[in-house]
């Protein structure tokens, strides 16, 4: 048994995209090479890990594009859109992060694994959408296709209009005893986007559902179940903080789970962007109160696991 630290890491839409360049394959594979960089380096660092990746951007340009061609050819099916995000995000960073890997003489196999999520049917997301997916619109765009299409869309962020779909919580990882058993000598890019979300029959059987997981929760999920020692979120900042983007901002370099709580009823976490990493990271540590959660930027992730920097997130 290996006695090196067990991470889970979830990377953010940065990790992924550039908020500045048209958001093509190749656009993202320059930003995938760049974010393997960081992770080899937590690799090289002596951890041990599995990776989740978000997809709101990509899923949606996938079911823009099975729409926009339907004449042409048979549109797929939203949990089929999903499995194709996990498909070539998973592609990019298993090509990147071999490379970054063998430059550092480190030939750790690095495999991605269509990892399906069950939801239950019954969760009330269904009956609320929240997770934005695929290209932002105008207003007028907006209402556009809200009413061509009877889509929700939602004003995000000051950024523009975005498609809004079901974010079911994830219950279970059907995949995991593979996950478990790659774990050893294997970086495994796992539950991308959340899970390609599953809806259980009372035959066992299982079946796709339209919706898209929130992969913060579904790395926390994965984090309980492989027994990680620390769940790593990377998004953009480099802490989160209270009264976030006010001349009083506070940058916070820990947090307990009772001053998250307090936090959270005061409304400093962002609905559908940080309230849901300050939740999972919440979720971690009530499961296990030896374990720890950080929140942190891509950038210093290695600050931030030797203490350095990042907002740690602890049962007290
Ligand atoms: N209290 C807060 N502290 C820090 N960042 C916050 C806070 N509230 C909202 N944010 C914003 O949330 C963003 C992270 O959410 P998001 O971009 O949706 O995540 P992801 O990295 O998973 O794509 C941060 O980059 C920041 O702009
Ligand atoms: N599935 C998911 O949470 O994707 P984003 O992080 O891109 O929203």
């Amino acid at each position: 048994m290996s006695n090196k630290q067990k991470i889970v890491i979830a990377l953010g839409g940065n990790a992924l995209q550039s908020k500045n360049d048209e958001p093509t394959a190749e656009a993202q594979l320059e930003v995938v090479k760049k974010t393997c960089e960081h992770i080899a380096e937590i690799s090289n660092s002596g951890y041990e890990m599995a990776i989740v990746h978000g997809n709101g951007p990509q899923v949606g340009r996938i079911v823009l594009a099975c729409e926009t061609a339907r004449d042409v050819v048979p549109p797929m099916p939203f949990d089929v859109c999903g499995a194709m995000s996990q498909g070539y995000i998973g592609y990019h960073l298993q090509q990147s992060l071999r490379y970054a890997l063998s430059k550092r003489n480190r030939n750790v196999p690095v495999v991605t694994l269509a990892t399906q999520m069950v939801v239950e049917r019954a969760d009330p997301a269904f009956k609320a959408p929240t997770k934005p997916i695929g290209p932002f619109y105008t207003e007028d765009e907006a209402s556009d296709i809200a009413v061509k299409k009877g889509y929700v869309m939602k004003e995000d962020a000051g950024r523009g209009w975005r498609r809004l779909v079901a974010s079911p919580l994830p219950r279970r990882i059907v995949e995991i005893s593979a996950v478990k058993k790659l774990w050893n000598d294997t970086i495994v890019i796992t539950c991308g986007g959340g899970g390609i979300p599953v809806a259980e029959n009372p035959d066992g059987t299982l079946e796709g559902v339209a919706a898209v997981i929130d992969k913060d929760f579904a790395a926390e999920l994965l984090a309980e179940q492989v027994d990680a020692d620390i769940l790593m979120i990377l998004t953009e900042v480099e802490k989160v903080a209270i009264r976030f983007n006010t001349p009083e901002q506070k940058n916070l370099s820990h947090m307990s789970l009772t001053e998250a709580s307090q936090y959270i009823d005061e409304g400093h976490f962002a609905v559908g962007s940080m309230l849901p990493k300050v939740q999972a990271a919440m979720k971690f540590v009530r499961y296990n109160p030896e374990k720890k959660a950080i929140i942190t930027s891509l950038d210093k992730a290695i600050d931030a696991l030797e203490g350095k920097t990042g907002t740690e997130i602890t049962f007290s």
